[in-house]
């Protein structure tokens, strides 16, 4: 049914009733269609170039051209009410609805531009499971072409991510361990590539301990926050295993070969004021104001036009991308054969016979 005169005059009315501005580019919007509604096609003069205001108003109602007053109306009237049922969904409880259904190891929210990934076992301090690599697959490609300007990631309690779950290891009998690892392989590396290939700006909200494949990660993302309490640690030789997530090629280029071959060789722990000294963290927060500090900041940051960051972040990453992409097979492949080494086997059984906490 077509909008009547009472319902242009009721939205006209609602109107003034909105909470938050609604932007130069909606007002302009409606604007240009309650003059067509009412005055039909523009007849005014052009306004010089200098009345930028007045200018504005003449090209968004001129632009019009000869769109009917009664299809001006209706639009007028649903643009009204769009907007006014997304103001009233974001006087929502924060999280009440925004919470995205279909994740048993995430949890995933989009509120305020910002699509947050959130590991969620706290008890396995957010160790990934098989299923939580393939959620964080499916959520980094759901994020990847939803409206949020960036994705964030960050772990429920008090670890960021204890890395790979070590009973991915364990129910493999001995006759099947060597097509497992092939097939582990193939889900590191497609697992790797989201993150390589993820088209948005990429944030590490870092709460507490990162450990293994959540820390080597970093180097793919672009800002990484850390609480004062957070701790990076890459125990590959520990474990018989050697460096993922493009680690072996991003770490040096971030904190040279050195600081580099100390973490992914010795499984140095590095302290968040350590990792941010050699450019892997780029900012510390106090523990006691770390979610409020850092969550004020992102969603400032979210109001910026998300093109534009997006463009930004591809400039900066897209020269390496086939680079990083070769890096990761390469990582993954190695990684297949030390699954099936003795070192690797007999670290795994240590873990789990609690002799070997790192
Ligand atoms: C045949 C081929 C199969 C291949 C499969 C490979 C799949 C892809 C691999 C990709 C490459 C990734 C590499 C890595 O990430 S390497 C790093 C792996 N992580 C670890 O080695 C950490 C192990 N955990 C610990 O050392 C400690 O738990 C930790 C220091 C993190 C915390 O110690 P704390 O004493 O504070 O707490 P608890 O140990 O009591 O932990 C609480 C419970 O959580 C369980 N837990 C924690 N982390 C893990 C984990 N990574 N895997 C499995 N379980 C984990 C822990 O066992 C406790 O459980 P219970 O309460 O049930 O005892």
């Amino acid at each position: 049914m077509e909008a009547s005169q009472k319902d242009f005059e009721t939205a006209m009315h609602q109107v003034k009733l909105l909470k938050k501005d609604p932007g130069n580019e909606v007002k302009l919007k409606l604007y240009a269609l309650y003059k067509q509604a009412s005055e039909g096609p523009c007849n005014a003069p052009k306004p010089g170039i200098f009345d930028l205001i007045n200018k504005a108003k003449w090209d968004a109602w001129n632009a019009l051209g000869s769109l009917p007053k009664e299809t001006a109306r209706q639009n007028y009237v649903d643009l009204v009410a769009s907007l006014s049922s997304s103001e009233s969904s974001s006087q929502r409880k924060p999280g009440a609805d925004s919470k995205q259904s279909g994740y048993e190891t995430l949890v995933v929210t989009s509120e305020d531009s910002i699509t947050k990934i959130m590991f969620n076992r706290p008890n396995k301090k957010n160790a990934i499971t098989t299923q939580m690599y393939h959620e964080i697959m499916h959520a980094l490609d759901a994020a990847g072409k939803d409206d949020s300007a960036f994705a964030v990631f960050t772990g429920n309690g008090d670890y960021y991510c204890s890395g790979n779950d070590l009973n991915n290891f364990t129910n493999v009998l001995p006759d099947e361990v060597e097509e497992k690892a092939k097939h582990f392989a193939i889900l590191l590396r497609n697992f790797v590539d989201c993150f390589i290939n993820f088209p948005k700006p990429l944030i590490a909200v870092v709460n507490g301990p990162a450990v293994g494949i959540s820390v080597t990660l970093l180097g793919l993302f672009d800002i990484v926050y850390a609480s004062d309490r957070a701790t990076f640690h890459t125990p590959f030789s520990h474990l018989g295993q050697s460096p993922e997530g493009c680690s072996s090629y991003m770490f040096p280029k971030i904190m040279g070969s050195a600081k580099a071959a100390e973490m992914l060789i010795f499984g140095k722990k590095l302290t968040a004021r350590e990792a941010y000294t050699q450019g892997l963290v780029s900012e510390v927060f106090p523990d006691s104001t770390f979610q409020e500090e850092v969550w004020t900041r992102l969603k400032t940051y979210s109001q910026l036009p998300p093109n534009a960051m997006k463009i930004s972040k591809q400039l900066i990453r897209n020269v390496e991308k086939e680079k990083l992409h070769a890096i990761n097979s390469k990582e993954s492949s190695i990684l297949q054969d030390r699954w099936q080494s003795d070192e690797c086997i007999n670290a795994i059984m240590n873990f789990f016979s609690k002799k070997a906490k790192l």
